[in-house]
């Protein structure tokens, strides 16, 4: 494992923003968000069931629904009322992305994103609309905290709720965040937040199409509880989450810079050196996680995480350190509160069509998406 020193260097801008953060992501804050989670997923399988055939069966690709799903709870969640507006922003930050791949897949040549190409052309034009939308969603919404209206149970609501008590608790001398590091954050929430968790709930329908019977045994669990209140304490859809997180981890490896000389695993680094932690490899290491580290067993989850390996640290899909991602809480109650709902209407099983193929374009993408049949439970 990586030491201490590799990670805590870090800019002094993002130290403020992160202790600006880390309380807007708080588990207890984020319950206020179930009923918007509820209402998307609600939405996705009132969809799905309109949608059956006259044999109550319907086949379909779940990974394009499941990437709506996240990117319509991420709008809701981040504005709620300023949903419409949300949605736009969130269609943008799409297009942006779809135009990020295209880049990157072609040859790079130094300076290639400053030249007029008609794609250039066109994020310039994105961001800037993304931009102007959320300059005056922010605004408006400071205004109103400001003549004392109450934050709304939203992420912008407790990022703004968060920032002003920074500012009050600090004085004058540390302003919190500007509203241009508060656009910033916003525009990271969908990128970080939306691919990942669709990949997360992709990967579990596949798995668990692949295993009814542990399909059967989640859908025992969520038939007893409700799922906006019982979401946090289920016990086997946790371990079914944590295993599909550990086999297919939609972050494949993160990276970490050396800010000093430093000697890991006996080897001597000198300050600088980028060191990328293949989270992939470590999650199938039978030396870590035994001889069946291949096969798909949520029991090996089931006296939490710090047991279920030889090595305490070695589950890393949301990484590790201070840098830990800031959304796991949110990722997960988003991904219970799916499957919980999905498991009580549904009955899946793999289509004839679907091949398995994970492949990766930043995050671990199924290949050829993932088609599945559906009945009703
Ligand atoms: C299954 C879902 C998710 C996975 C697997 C995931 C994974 C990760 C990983 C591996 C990192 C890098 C951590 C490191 O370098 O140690 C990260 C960072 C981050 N994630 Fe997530 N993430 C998920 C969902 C989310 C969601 C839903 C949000 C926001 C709503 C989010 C926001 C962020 C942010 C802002 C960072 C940067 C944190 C920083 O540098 O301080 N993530 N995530």
């Amino acid at each position: 494992m990586l030491g201490d020193g590799v990670a805590s260097h870090e800019g002094e801008k993002w130290v403020k923003h992160r202790r600006i953060l880390n309380p807007a992501f708080h588990l207890e804050k984020l319950k206020r968000m179930l009923p918007a989670f509820s209402a998307c997923c609600e939405e996705l399988v009132s969809r799905w069931s309109e949608s059956l055939g006259s044999d109550a069966s319907l086949e379909l690709d779940v990974w394009p629904e499941l990437q709506n799903l996240t990117g319509d709870v991420i709008s809701r969640t981040a504005f709620s009322s300023s949903y419409h507006e949300g949605r736009r922003i969130f269609q943008l930050q799409a297009e942006q992305a779809e135009l990020v791949m295209t880049n990157i897949q072609k040859i790079m040549i130094p300076g290639y994103m400053s030249l007029p190409t008609r794609s250039n052309r066109k994020m310039r034009k994105n961001n800037k609309e993304v931009e102007s939308i959320l300059r005056d969603i922010i605004g408006k919404r400071i205004q109103a905290m400001k003549q004392g209206e109450s934050t709304k149970d939203d992420l912008l609501g407790l990022l703004l709720e968060s920032n002003m008590r920074e500012t009050e608790e600090n004085g004058q001398s540390s302003t919190g965040m500007t509203i241009a590091d508060v656009i910033e954050e916003c525009k990271v929430f969908y990128f970080a937040g939306m691919e990942t968790t669709s990949v997360l709930l992709t990967w579990t329908i596949v798995v668990l199409s692949m295993h009814p019977e542990w399909q059967n045994r989640a859908r025992e669990e969520v038939l007893v509880k409700r799922c906006v209140t019982f979401v946090r304490y289920m016990v086997q859809v946790t371990m079914i989450l944590y295993e599909v997180l550990r086999l297919y981890p939609p972050a494949i490896s993160f990276v970490r810079k050396t800010y000093k000389e430093m000697e890991i695993g006996g080897i001597t680094y000198p300050a600088g050196v980028i060191l990328e932690l293949p989270v992939l490899f470590i999650h199938h290491d039978p030396d870590i996680w035994g001889s069946d580290v291949h096969e798909f067993k949520p029991d090996r989850f089931s006296e939490g995480i710090s047991k279920a390996s030889k090595d305490p640290g070695a589950f890393l899909p949301f990484g590790w350190g201070p840098r830990i991602c800031i959304g796991q809480n949110f990722a997960l109650l988003e991904a219970k509160m799916a499957l919980c709902m999905i498991l009580q209407r549904f009955v899946f099983e793999l289509a004839p069509s679907y091949t398995h193929a994970p492949h990766t374009v930043i995050t671990l993408h199924p290949m050829h998406g993932a088609q599945i049949k559906l009945r009703s439970v």
